[in-house]
């Protein structure tokens, strides 16, 4: 039976690299010719890294990225390559490069502009007109389309299916967000099957300041059985092999294979014809293996893994440094970044004030020793007591509140940056989801940072992540004491979060109602909870927003994360 192989590119790419993207483009390539490939998929604007936003508006990287496509093209042989690439004419395009042969042989425009949630292609992109070509590679009619294109039932591969391709390309920018891998490969077999066509669909990996990026490049058959997938989170070369015969005999029984009048244009990119005569697939290796997918605790858990190294290694930092309290924020911190760049180069602190238990000590030093980070001891004391001192005159005949509170968290943020400025340490923030969403944290205190991995995840999902982390290790990695304390600042004597804030089981569905499902606070009362506490909480994360605008960005893992993704006045009068 005649087969077509193709392999899925499954690259990291690097925004505004553009000299490095090519080199990563051309290293997966050469591993898909040795591999057999007929053709070699590439992520979505593989050469300018995905999204490069306002890069877009400099005419010279428009230009610099044209030229890294020749560049790519001219290395180009029998293999035919498809890539992403920004394409000029009157305006700019999202666009794919077919090439092969030394030379790019036709253009595909992406047609369906996404331009909702954390995606802004309208702002730089004109849109393509309906597909006008398919390319025939070894005489099977081949579909391109880009991304958003593949989310509409009768978008480009809808029109390319029934001009006759009997495989359809697909390629990707699709950032990670829980539960979308699962919906993605539901959306994918459907189009296929619709299609009556292959399906092969390339994702990018890696991650981009906010965006995770978690591969899972598939490939399905004309009935929508998947044939293959990469694994999540790691660059992979997936080579499948696609039998063209069912497709043939699948349109023949099928009238939405049917050909329709108006037929494009086929244009002629790689000409030895498939034959029966082909290697036939492999049976196990590199060809068309299923990678299992993650458990959804994994799932996050590995995707902050990827979002932090992304964030450290694209940015050129050697090490990151966090203040550890021993309690379970900071803790999943130095964990999450022990997994993304080894314990070598992580380094933690505690600082002790006069309200520190003896336990957050110790807890903080058994996890740096479990996970042998260097750990260093600095007391905040001799900062305190001279900041009250400078203040008190001006304080005099105040009570002490919140304001002292805050000194403290200041003075942690000033060790933290002062241990930055000299050494280059990255800060990492410990701030979660529930608490960059009421505010609760310090501005200019514990705020500080340049990257924020669990800003994302909300107070309640941090503790199972922690547990499920120490499952996988199978042993208390993280101290048992940090899982099961309550949560406290330590900022007064006896502190605990639930004195302030209701308890996190009650908090984190009103967060996530409000902020994730976009509900208004009357909705989320209809829904049954507690009126006041409703009131309270949908109150204190309106009045937080300029506090979220001034904290450094983390990964995106939810549908709704704060940052790019929800973009909410700061004056703000609607109380719903
Ligand atoms: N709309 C607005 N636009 C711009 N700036 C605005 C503003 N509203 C207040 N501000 C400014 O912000 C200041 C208030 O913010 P800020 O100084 O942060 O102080 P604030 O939010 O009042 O207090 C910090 C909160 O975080 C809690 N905390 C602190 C440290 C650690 C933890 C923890 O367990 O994780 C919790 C603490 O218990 C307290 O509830 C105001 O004094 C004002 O300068
Ligand atoms: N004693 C301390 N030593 C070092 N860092 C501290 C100390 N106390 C607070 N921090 C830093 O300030 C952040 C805010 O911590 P805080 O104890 O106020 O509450 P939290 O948000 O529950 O965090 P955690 O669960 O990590 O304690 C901590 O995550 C940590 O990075
Ligand atoms: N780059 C794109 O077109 C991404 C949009 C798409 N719906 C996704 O998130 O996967």
């Amino acid at each position: 039976m005649a087969r077509l192989r193709i392999a899925a590119c499954q690259i990291d790419t690097h925004v505004g690299d553009l000299d490095g993207n090519v080199e990563r483009v051309l290293d997966a390539y050469r591993a898909a010719t040795e591999a057999g490939a007929d053709l070699a998929a590439f992520p979505e604007l593989a050469l300018t890294g995905y999204p490069p936003d306002d890069l877009l508006l400099k005419p010279g990287f428009v230009t610099a990225n044209l030229e890294a496509l020749h560049e790519v093209a001219a290395a180009t042989g029998d293999c035919v390559a498809v890539i992403g690439f920004v394409d000029l004419d009157r305006d700019l395009h999202n666009a794919a490069a077919v090439c092969a042969g030394g030379e790019v042989r036709g253009v595909y425009r992406k047609c369906e502009l996404p331009n909702y949630a954390v995606f802004d292609e309208l702002r730089y992109f004109g849109r393509g007109r309906q597909p006008e070509t398919l390319y025939s590679v070894r005489g099977v009619p081949v579909g391109v389309s880009i991304c958003e294109d593949a989310w509409s039932p009768t978008g480009p591969i809808a029109d390319q299916a029934d001009s006759g391709a009997e495989v359809v390309i697909n390629i990707n920018a699709s950032p990670y967000a829980e539960g979308k891998p699962a919906r993605r490969e539901r959306m994918l077999a459907t189009r296929a099957a619709d299609a009556s066509a292959a399906l092969v669909y390339v994702n990018q990996v890696g991650a981009q300041d906010e965006l995770v990026f978690d591969g899972g490049s598939m490939a399905f058959d004309a009935d929508g059985t998947l044939l293959a997938r990469s694994p999540q989170m790691v660059e992979d070369l997936l080579v499948v092999d696609i039998d063209i015969g069912p497709v043939y005999r699948k349109r023949l029984l099928d009238p939405r294979g049917r050909p329709v009048d108006e037929q494009l244009p086929v244009l002629e990119v790689s000409s030895t014809p498939v034959t029966g005569g082909d290697p036939p697939a492999h049976a196990d290796g590199p060809i068309a293996h299923i990678a299992p997918v993650m458990a959804p605790d994994d799932e996050v858990w590995e995707a902050l893994v990827l979002g932090t190294r992304g964030y450290v290694e694209k940015n050129g930092f050697s090490d990151v440094v966090i203040g550890l309290s021993g309690g379970i924020d900071s803790s999943i911190v130095a964990v999450l970044a022990v997994d993304a760049i080894g314990p070598d180069r992580v380094h933690t602190v505690a600082m002790p004030s006069r309200y520190s238990s003896d336990h957050s000590l110790s807890d903080a030093e058994k996890l740096a020793a479990n996970l042998g980070v260097d750990h260093r001891t600095i007391p905040i004391e001799p900062a305190h007591a001279a900041m009250l001192e400078m203040l008190a005159p001006s304080f005099a005949g105040l009570d002490p509140d919140l304001t002292e509170e805050n000194v403290q968290s200041r003075i942690r943020g000033q060790v933290l940056m002062a241990l930055s400025n000299k050494m280059g340490w990255l800060v990492l923030s410990t701030g979660n989801k529930s608490e960059a969403a009421v505010g609760y944290a310090t501005l200019y205190g514990d705020t500080v940072g340049g990257y924020a991995l669990i800003r994302d995840v909300l107070k309640t999902r941090v503790f199972a992540l922690g547990r499920r982390r120490n499952e996988r290790a199978g042993h208390d990695l993280i101290p048992d004491a940090v899982l099961t304390k309550p949560p406290s600042a330590e900022l007064r004597p006896d502190q605990r979060d639930d004195e302030t804030l209701p308890p996190y089981e009650e908090l984190d569905p009103i967060l996530h109602a409000y902020i994730e499902l976009d509900h208004t606070a009357s909705e989320i009362i209809a829904a049954g909870h507690d009126a006041e506490v409703v009131r309270r909480v949908t109150l204190l994360v309106d009045r937080a927003e300029y506090k979220r605008r001034q904290s450094p960005p983390g990964p995106r893992v939810t549908g709704k994360a704060f940052g790019k993704d929800r973009r909410l006045p700061i004056t703000n009068g609607f109380r719903g």
